[in-house]
């Protein structure tokens, strides 16, 4: 029987929550957390935060995102404002797209930057998704940027001449119709369609005076808890994935 639209949301759902559930496997008292952005990550949040308000962990944590946060708030987990050496023993966060070096495209929400400052500063990065996000090759999701205003005519000419077809994020409901990032930032989404070499896109795009950071995230993750229906699977770069049972810490 082909799947309908909607058994294939919910499928997706359900693997997101697995995914996420697994990944509460490797939280330990203690640590101090790095929250994620998005879907996923807001399902880890609420199982999280169900852990924390039972008194079974006690852990601080800081957010990626002021939706994280004030979902970590609600919750009563402890949160932790950014200061000097503040360092993450495990950051758990979602993203749009993974290869099998585990290479993301993130950004999807808009928090990439967020993200990509908490996740520099975690010793352990750990992606948690459903299996509609594993990739062959990258680029099929339009990769994000947050772009400074100002900057964003000549940022746009770059990316066109990069083959990007930038697109820049509409929000009907604020006055100009553009969104914004959490720093009041721009996004702009460049339809690549494949992204043969990652690493040196990353370069091109870190070179453009006025992009403040863009969405891919390279090298940066250990693992990765990938749901596929029932079953939870462990990815690490470039090694064959392995079922999430056959691991009690992370690998
Ligand atoms: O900006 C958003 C983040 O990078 C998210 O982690 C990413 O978009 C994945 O989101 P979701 O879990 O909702 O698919």
């Amino acid at each position: 029987m082909t799947p309908t639209p909607t058994t294939q949301v919910s499928n997706q759902e359900a693997e997101k929550r697995h995914a996420a559930a697994t990944a509460l496997r490797w939280v330990r008292s203690g640590m101090v957390l790095g929250l994620g952005s998005g879907s996923t990550s807001a399902a880890f949040i609420t199982l999280l935060g169900e852990k924390v308000q039972a008194g079974e962990l006690q852990i601080e944590a800081t957010a990626t995102s002021r939706a994280s946060e004030a979902l970590a708030r609600q919750l009563n987990i402890p949160l932790l404002e950014p200061r000097r050496g503040l360092r993450f023993d495990l950051t758990v966060d979602g993203a749009d797209e993974l290869d099998a070096q585990l290479r993301l495209i993130k950004g999807g929400g808009g928090a990439l930057l967020r993200e990509k400052v908490l996740e520099t500063a975690s010793d352990y990065l750990l992606i948690i998704a459903d299996s509609s996000k594993y990739v062959r090759q990258l680029g099929r999701f339009p990769l994000p940027l947050e772009v400074v205003p100002f900057a964003l005519p000549w940022v746009l000419d770059s990316l066109e001449t990069l083959g990007g077809a930038p697109v820049v994020r509409p929000n009907a409901q604020l006055p100009d119709g553009l969104y914004r990032s959490d720093q009041g930032n721009l996004l702009v989404d460049c339809h690549f369609n494949a992204i043969a070499e990652p690493e040196q896109l990353a370069l091109q795009l870190q070179a453009i005076p006025g992009i403040v950071e863009h969405g891919l995230f390279l090298g940066m993750a250990q693992a990765a808890v990938m749901a596929r229906g029932e079953q939870a699977e462990v990815l690490r770069p470039g090694v064959a994935a392995v079922d999430a049972g056959a691991f009690a810490e992370l690998p």
